[in-house]
């Protein structure tokens, strides 16, 4: 692992409570984190939020970022479009594994709205824990990164 272990969550409105769910998550298991927010549930705007989120992993300032809204599709959207993030949305363990192994993802999308807090949480551990396999893999990582 990186010695920078900063993961920053943000979510909108829809993500807010899986959100404080996987900050506590991933605290215990020692990572620090840094939540961005909304605190409030007050109806808000996904691609703010992903941006923010993602600037902070493309800076540097975190390793990783995990981002929540109702589906997980649109912040990944917006995270995706910061130069330097690769984020993915997961609904199942393996692909949350295989997005750090083939794909060097630095950020984790989930849909509150479609994954339970439990299945979520089993998610999130995949992705912490799985490590980039480089190789192969280094190759087309590169090519992803070649239009920016
Ligand atoms: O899922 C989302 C985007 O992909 C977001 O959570 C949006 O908020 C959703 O599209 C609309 O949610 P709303 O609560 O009905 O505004």
């Amino acid at each position: 692992m990186s010695s920078n272990t900063r993961v920053v969550l943000s979510s909108d409105h829809a993500g807010i409570v899986l959100r404080q769910a996987v900050a506590d998550h991933v605290a215990a298991q020692g990572w620090e984190v840094v939540d961005i927010g909304p605190t409030s549930f007050e109806s808000t705007h996904y691609p703010l939020h992903g941006a923010a989120a993602a600037r902070r992993v493309a800076s540097g300032e975190c390793r990783l970022g995990i981002v929540v809204c109702g589906t997980g599709q649109g912040i990944m959207m917006a995270a995706n479009k910061v130069a330097g993030v690769r984020c993915g949305v997961c609904s199942d363990t393996f692909s949350a594994r295989m997005i750090r192994e083939h794909n060097d993802a630095n950020m984790l999308s989930l849909g509150a709205r479609v994954v339970g807090e439990g299945l979520a949480l089993e998610i999130v551990d995949a992705f912490l824990t799985a490590q980039f396999e480089g190789g192969r893999h280094a190759t087309r990582v590169d090519m992803i990164e070649a239009p920016e």
